[in-house]
């Protein structure tokens, strides 16, 4: 395992494929699931679901099938299990022929099944196992009974990288045991890594929290709460195999786990977001879209990938702070993604073109490996050439619109808005978010017109986009500001709180600590 938690090393008898990599053959080897699970019928889960995600994520994905449901959005009506041979046939058909990063597993419907999925994976080693132990469909369908818990729990879990239970399977694994609030959820997440798996995520859907869901991810160290504000939607039907399948792709793909598991969890998400409205089925759980990244919003014609959560903690770096502390633009990133920042700017004013294209590049890569998000400020040149996720500019840099159409429909773009004209204009233009500021003074941007909380929220107010709030923010002054009554209000931006540190990562840690505990107290 390497430090960020990244999937285990090769097996010896394992045939190298490296994700994208072309051979010397000049044959592009792209990366490959599969996935071991049931059918779904009306194709809003299991193994319809799997490949779904994997295709959209960019993975090849083969199946194996163990069952045959006749299901759709009302509910299950019959399943019928294949004869465990048959299962082993298609496993050593594919496992002989084709080189798998990642093999992922939902529905297991016996225990000659799981026997059978055993065997093969020992006569042929993968790289990685995704674990999501299905048991009950979305309606309340029994799809593996109990009798499967003892397999599960002696053989299956002890060579699983991850497992992916929901609180009712968690429970169900660990006897029965009480899942109530997050901290019972923490409590399982210890029990079951005890009993083997690298790697745990209990999915906290089901527990009755009002505004969030929230996961926890355990590494057998420490802890994770993956929060996301919840969707209010009936298209639910396949979330559990979409954020493993999720999982499984961006694994294959070459990110470490922590980082596959951010991604599947936006990418949820943002299908949830996106396909709040469809309605497809007559039932009361209906499936969502997939393929939501392809679609354009119609607004903007644009997709619609954003998440606005992720300006929460919004650290924009500066050469000269890491020039003065004697530290990389590089380390000064990794430090601060560490204690919590959950999107990145390069605000270099100074920094040589080829120079600072390299430690963009540097940093793309560490931010991706994280699952955060990394923008450019001002230079589209240098934002193109690394493949940042996107730009802020502000008012005198090139605008929004022109920055749009340079960049096209995927990548995010910010901008510095100090009033409601400028924030209409910004939507128009097509932004994602706006960058408002500066609330207090500040050193750190020559001649800054301070616009003041009451400014900030003004701007809140007119703005259809979400905010970050800049300018003179720290740990002594982030609560005033998150507390402005502005719903649209997500996150502080910040430069010498973070970078004209001695420690960027305890300045980090403090102030993502103020943060969330200004966020409760709303
Ligand atoms: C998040 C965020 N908000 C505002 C700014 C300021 O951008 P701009 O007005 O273009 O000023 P410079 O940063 O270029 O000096 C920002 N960078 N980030
Ligand atoms: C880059 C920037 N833009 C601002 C705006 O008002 O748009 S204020 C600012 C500097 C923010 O630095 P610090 O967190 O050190 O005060
Ligand atoms: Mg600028």
């Amino acid at each position: 395992m390497n430090s960020l938690g990244g999937i285990r090393s090769w097996p010896a008898n394992w045939r190298s494929t490296t994700a994208l990599m072309t051979t010397t053959e000049n044959v592009r080897k792209v990366p490959q699931v599969l996935t071991v699970a049931g059918s779904d019928s009306g194709a809003g889960a299991g193994i319809q679901a799997d490949l779904k995600v994997c295709a959209a994520r960019g993975v090849y994905c083969a199946s194996v099938i163990t069952a045959v449901t006749a299901q759709n959005t009302r509910g299950v009506q019959s399943v019928h299990l294949l004869p465990p041979e048959f299962v082993s046939e298609q496993l050593k058909s594919v496992l002989s022929d084709f080189e798998f990063d990642v093999v992922k597993t939902g529905m297991l419907p016996s225990t000659e099944i799981v026997e059978v999925l055993l065997q093969n994976l020992s006569d042929f080693p993968v790289r990685a196992l995704v674990v999501d132990p299905v048991m009950v469909s979305t309606s309340g369908h029994v799809l593996a009974g109990s009798s499967i818990l003892s397999i599960f729990r002696e053989r299956l879990l002890p060579i699983a990288d991850i497992i992916t239970p929901n609180v009712k399977e968690a429970s169900a694994l660990l006897g029965g045991f009480r899942i109530e609030t997050v901290a019972d959820m923490r409590s399982a997440a210890k029990l079951l890594h005890e009993m083997g798996p690298r790697f745990v995520l209990v999915k906290g859907g089901d527990l009755p929290d009002s505004s969030n869901s929230v996961d926890v991810y355990f590494d057998g160290k420490e802890f994770h709460e993956l929060r996301s504000p919840r969707v209010a939607t009936r298209n639910t039907h396949g979330t559990g195999c979409t954020l493993a399948s999720c999982i499984a792709a961006e694994l294959a793909k070459g990110s470490s786990m922590l980082s596959a598991v951010k991604v599947a969890k936006r990418f949820v998400d943002n299908a949830l977001d996106y396909s709040k409205d469809i309605a497809i089925g007559s039932g009361m759980q209906g499936p969502f879209d997939h393929f939501f990244g392809l679609k354009k919003d119609p607004q903007s014609s644009r997709c619609s990938i954003f998440n606005p959560d992720d300006l929460f903690l919004y650290a924009v770096s500066d050469s000269r702070m890491n020039r003065k502390w004697n530290r990389s633009i590089v380390d000064a990133v990794k430090a601060a993604i560490e204690g919590g920042a959950t999107i990145i700017q390069l605000r270099e004013k100074e920094a040589e073109t080829r120079e600072f294209l390299e430690e963009a590049k540097a940093c793309v890569d560490i931010c991706r490996s994280h699952g955060v998000i990394l923008l450019i400020n001002d230079r589209i040149d240098i934002a193109l050439a690394c493949n940042a996720d996107g730009v802020h500019v502000g008012q005198s840099d090139l605008p929004v619109d022109l920055v749009r159409s340079l960049l096209g429909p995927d990548k995010i773009i910010g901008v510095s808005c100090k009033t409601p004209e400028q924030a209409h204009q910004a939507w128009k233009d097509g932004a994602d978010y706006i960058g408002s500021g500066g609330v207090f003074p500040t050193n750190t941007k020559a001649n800054n017109r301070t616009i003041g909380l009451d400014g900030l929220k003004e701007v809140c107010d007119a703005s259809k986009l979400p905010v970050v709030a800049i300018g003179g923010i720290g740990i002594s002054n982030a609560e005033s500001v998150m507390q402005i009554d502005a719903p649209n209000l997500k996150g502080v931006a910040v430069v010498s709180a973070l970078f004209d540190q001695d420690c960027v990562l305890t300045q980090a840690k403090k102030l993502h600590k103020t943060l969330k505990e200004s966020k409760r107290e709303i």
